[in-house]
């Protein structure tokens, strides 16, 4: 059976997530008409947002966006919300019961962080540590997932590669749709080992000035012996991580990191 077309998409997401490019991009591709809560929000009190913040306090503008929201309940098309709609009680009660799809674009903090910089339009950027944003991404993720109807991983996507997937979103068998949505976790987790290796192979280039500064030799073999038998002991109960898939996995990264090493010290 095919997923019925929603009439309406409502875009939920930290700030940064792309829900005003991807909603924009969405009603592009499919045609649809489109609205953006933050943008009504300075439309309804003629004042950007960063003005808003600092005549009215948070509070002030959260009370124009809960009724923003509220009038959009019998809207058709795509809703691009602010990161913050998931603030109040209210609104969590809107999204929930609303007749419309609800899609979670799901991302990581290290790069909305990194896009909200070059932006520097958000208020909550200004006044919060990077701990704080991290503390306020783990209160909220757990209410997007609450409210969505389906999250969609955008790691590593552009946002017309994100559209194009919401839209087929709604022409897929609903049967394959549990496997989309379980490759697209496969997908995310691939995207997060491959960003960890990155920052091994970094420090790796720290390890090899410190062994040139030292006269120290690359290879260390019973380092390396060392830390296989500590991971198999690790994971000595696991079916799944075994001894065979650790010494593969261990082969290449430190064949990779004596690579970078080597080449690092003949220079
Ligand atoms: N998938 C993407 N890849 C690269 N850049 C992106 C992507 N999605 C969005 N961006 C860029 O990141 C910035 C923030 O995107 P956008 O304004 O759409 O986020 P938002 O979710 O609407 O945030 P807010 O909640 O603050 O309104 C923009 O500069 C946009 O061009
Ligand atoms: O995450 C938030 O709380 C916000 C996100 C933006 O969309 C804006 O609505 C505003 O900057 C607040
Ligand atoms: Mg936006």
């Amino acid at each position: 059976m095919m997923i019925k077309e929603p009439e309406t998409l409502i875009l939920v997401g930290f700030m940064g997530a792309g829900k005003t490019t991807v909603g924009q991009e969405i009603a592009r591709q499919h045609h649809s008409q489109f609205v953006d809560i933050d943008s009504e929000i300075e439309r309804i009190a003629k004042q950007s947002i960063p003005e808003l913040f600092r005549s009215r306090g948070e509070a002030g503008f959260r009370q124009i966006e809960s009724e923003v929201l509220a009038s959009l309940q019998t809207f058709k098309g795509i809703v691009a919300t602010g990161g913050g709609v998931v603030e109040r009680m209210e609104n969590l009660e809107i999204l929930k019961q609303s007749a419309a799809t609800v899609i979670y674009l799901h991302g990581n903090l290290e790069s909305t962080i990194n896009r909200l910089l070059i932006e520097g339009q958000r208020p909550l950027l200004q006044e919060k540590s990077t701990a704080d944003f991290f503390n306020l991404w783990q209160l909220r993720d757990p209410k997007y997932k609450m409210i969505a109807n389906f999250t969609v991983e955008t790691v590593g996507k552009t946002p017309e590669r994100i559209a194009a997937e919401i839209i087929a979103l709604f022409s897929t068998n609903e049967d394959e749709l549990a496997l989309l949505q379980l490759r697209s976790e496969i997908d995310a987790f691939d995207r997060q080992i491959f960003q960890i290796i990155e920052r091994r192979m970094q420090v790796v280039t720290a390890v090899a000035h410190y062994k040139a500064q030292f006269g120290m030799a690359t290879i260390q073999q019973e380092r390396m012996r060392n830390m296989r038998t500590l991971l198999k002991y690790d994971f000595e109960q696991s079916e799944d991580i075994t001894d065979e898939m650790i010494d593969q996995i261990m082969t290449i990264l430190t064949s990779s990191a004596i690579a970078k090493e080597n080449k690092q010290l003949k220079r």
